[in-house]
């Protein structure tokens, strides 16, 4: 099966490292020299300048420019698709109907780590895909389907912007062991085991409990653990998936 995505940015060459496993993959971008080093990078992948009466019948087409450019790119496309999945944050599938022909939709919401084919990515749309749909993106990752665009939305504060919202927490926890005297790199290198250690315990173990058994009376973790509670810091993370869900929505609303 081929696989068209049209856009070239960061999240397509992300998407197209995974995908290439398994699928025939084509990039359309409208510029050719950014299409070139592209396929530099992952030599496999097909390459082809956006044209201005772009041909889609018949495709698998992986939407993956940014939502502003939806109404100016869907205006160069001509025929029908099969499939259109689109990675757009915010971007209703009714938005991707009224200006996109295909014969099915998918909205899809990967993260930055389908780079190294480990994304969290949430899939809705068209049930009659569903199955195809979980089959695809599982190459770049896990794939879980929900039955909401609402949940997509949400799904895209807390997996699409998470990866970010977590670098603020290893970033600050690499400069707490600095400030303290460690160096850069032994910091950062254990800020890194930490975080792939904690996501392996994390399978099997609520975070409460993990907590918990760290936890010592009296101790070191306890004394970090009530400073975080000064800052508030859980109550911003609920904010900030609050934040990240509502823009979505005004995304959406465009
Ligand atoms: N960066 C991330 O972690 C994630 C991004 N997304 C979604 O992925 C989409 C792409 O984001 P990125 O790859 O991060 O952005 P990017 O800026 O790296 O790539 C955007 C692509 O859209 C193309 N584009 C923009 N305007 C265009 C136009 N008028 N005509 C033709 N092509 C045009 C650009 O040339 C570029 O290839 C966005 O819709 C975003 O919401 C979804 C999940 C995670
Ligand atoms: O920040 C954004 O809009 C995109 C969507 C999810 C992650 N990055």
């Amino acid at each position: 099966m081929k696989l068209t995505l049209i856009g070239n940015g960061f999240m397509a060459q992300a998407l197209a490292k995974g995908l290439i496993k398994k699928f025939e993959v084509e990039i359309i971008g409208r510029d050719i020299n950014k299409l070139k080093k592209v396929k530099e990078l992952i030599p496999a992948i097909e390459i082809k300048e956006l044209e201005d009466a772009e041909d889609i019948n018949g495709k698998n087409v992986i939407f993956c420019v940014k939502p502003y450019a939806l109404q100016s790119v869907a205006a160069r496309l001509e025929g029908e698709a099969n499939i259109l999945f689109s990675i757009l944050a915010g971007t209703s599938l009714e938005s991707l109907r009224k200006q996109i022909k295909s014969k099915y939709y998918v909205r899809v919401m990967p993260n930055v780590a389908a780079s190294v084919s480990k994304s969290a990515t949430t899939l809705t749309g068209d049930k009659e895909v569903k199955k195809l749909a979980h089959e695809i993106f599982e190459y770049i990752g896990k794939a879980v389907w929900v039955d909401t665009e609402k949940e997509l939305d949400i799904a895209t504060a807390v997996a699409g912007s998470g990866p970010a919202f977590l670098c603020l927490i290893a970033e600050a926890l690499s400069d707490g062991a600095v400030k303290a005297g460690l160096n850069r790199k032994i910091s950062n290198e254990l800020v890194q085991g930490l975080f792939e250690g904690y996501a392996k315990l994390l399978e099997n173990n609520h975070p409460a409990i993990i907590k918990d058994s760290v936890m010592s009376p009296g101790g070191t973790t306890a004394a970090g653990v009530a400073k975080i509670e000064e800052g508030a810091v859980r109550s911003h993370m609920i904010k900030a998936i609050e934040a990240a869900h509502n823009k979505a929505v005004e995304i959406g609303k465009k």
